[in-house]
């Protein structure tokens, strides 16, 4: 079976093509026979393409920034055709998968997607305004050049559908409840995929492991898994809530929004840019939300750099801890996405916090550049891991197993 994944992240879209023969899935994830990303951020007006195969082939292109739908239609071509194409015609798709971020109170597990799951989508829209719009046009794309071809959605929502009333509902008045105004929790996907990675590497059973797991990519987000669920995690109505970000703002008291409206005029749409563009990592530093650019301008002396370090390390700690209540312990935390993969000088600080527990990172492992491996000193009370986040391959697998 050959299955297109599209994951439209905030600031990027990536793709990849799997071909997943035999009657069972592999117990490894499989490496993708095509992937394609394409990333906004660098230069304004700018899409950075780039291409690669399983074969070792690749290809590296710069596009003025046209829109999603045409930068799908120029990534789909290098399918076919070119010294990256890995397949005669589109029509060998047997499936497309998408990640859907926002799939509200209707969707708890992966579905077909039809009319009405668009509809869906698109009435969410309002709730996750990087994501949902960016997934809808990403399905109308497939639909345009793939014809009738399956499409499955793969909701970010869905995973921590199982979370319990307490960590789920905000204490507001009631009605907030009766209109679908509670904690979702986004990254799903990803939490669900590493949640199992750890407890494979670990040897252990999942349903006996206490997880946190910690994505911090772009969105960051922790989620508290116990006997394989997600009992709790910091994002909320929308993917604003909990950590600080490259460019959201996470968790802020909600009386300096009432401030802002009443004393200095906002607009709801100047709230909406302030909170999820020009925060974060970004706002406190006036440098940029990438962490790399974060800590070449400490690297430079930028106080206001550093600033924006101290206070992302300080709310990742805290969270921690809270998390670490709502498990009633810990077994393993987990570290996934761009800055949690990549970051050694986060996770140690991150760790540092803990230490009164009996958790001990082994430093040379955790900056050796690890993946999917336990960087915890032998003697630790808690395991580290690392894990590379799958978000393709483990949409890549809910096709399969909707489809077979
Ligand atoms: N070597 C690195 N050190 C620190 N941060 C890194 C490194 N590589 C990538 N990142 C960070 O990862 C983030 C992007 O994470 P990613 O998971 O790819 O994002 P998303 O999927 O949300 O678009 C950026 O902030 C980038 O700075
Ligand atoms: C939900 C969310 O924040 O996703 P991303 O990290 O891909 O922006
Ligand atoms: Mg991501």
């Amino acid at each position: 079976m050959k299955i297109l994944v599209l994951n439209a992240g905030s600031s990027s879209q990536k793709s990849c093509l799997y071909e997943i023969t035999g009657k069972a899935l592999p117990q490894e994830p499989l490496q993708p026979l095509w992937e394609g990303k394409v990333d906004w951020t660098h230069h304004q007006g700018v899409a950075e393409i780039e291409v690669k195969t399983a074969t070792g082939e690749s290809l590296q292109a710069e596009i003025s920034a046209e829109s999603r739908p045409q930068v799908i239609a120029y990534l789909l071509d290098t399918l076919y055709k070119g010294s990256t194409q890995v397949i005669d015609e589109l029509s060998e798709i047997d499936v497309v998968g998408h990640r859907v971020v926002h799939g509200g109170q209707e969707y708890r597990v992966s579905v077909a997607i039809t009319e009405d799951v668009k509809d869906a989508i698109a009435r969410l829209c309002t709730l996750a305004p990087a994501h949902n719009p960016a997934n809808l046009q990403g399905i109308e794309a497939i639909e345009q050049l793939l014809g009738d071809v399956p499409q499955i959605a793969v909701f970010d929502t869905a995973f921590h559908s199982s979370m319990p009333d307490a960590a789920a509902i905000y204490p507001g008045p009631y009605e907030w409840v009766e209109q679908g105004i509670r904690r979702y929790g986004f990254h799903g996907i990803s939490h669900q995929y590493c949640a199992q990675r750890t407890a494979q590497i670990l040897g252990r059973d999942l349903a006996s492991l206490r997880l946190i797991t910690c994505h911090l990519g772009n969105g960051c987000s922790l989620a508290a898994v116990k006997n394989g669920r997600s009992i709790d995690t910091t994002m909320g109505f929308t993917p604003l809530d909990g950590l600080m970000m490259g460019s959201r703002s996470g968790a802020v008291d909600p009386g300096i929004l009432i401030h802002l409206l009443r004393q200095d005029g906002y607009t709801v749409d100047k709230l909406d840019h302030v909170l999820n563009k020009n925060s974060g990592l970004r706002g406190i530093s006036g440098v940029s939300g990438d962490m790399r650019r974060i800590r070449e301008a400490i690297a430079q002396g930028n106080s206001r750099a550093q600033l924006a370090w101290d206070i992302y390390v300080h709310r990742l700690q805290s969270y921690i801890g809270a998390t670490i209540a709502s498990l009633r312990g810990l077994d393993a935390l987990v570290f996934t996405a761009g800055v949690g993969e990549n970051a050694a000088d986060i996770r140690a600080a991150a760790c540092e916090a803990f230490e009164f527990l009996g958790l001990k990172l082994d430093s040379q492992k955790n900056m050796g550049n690890p993946v999917d491996s336990d960087i915890a000193a032998p003697d630790s009370t808690v395991r580290v891991l690392v894990i590379h986040t799958q978000e393709d391959w483990a949409i890549a697998t809910e096709c399969w197993q909707l489809l077979m």
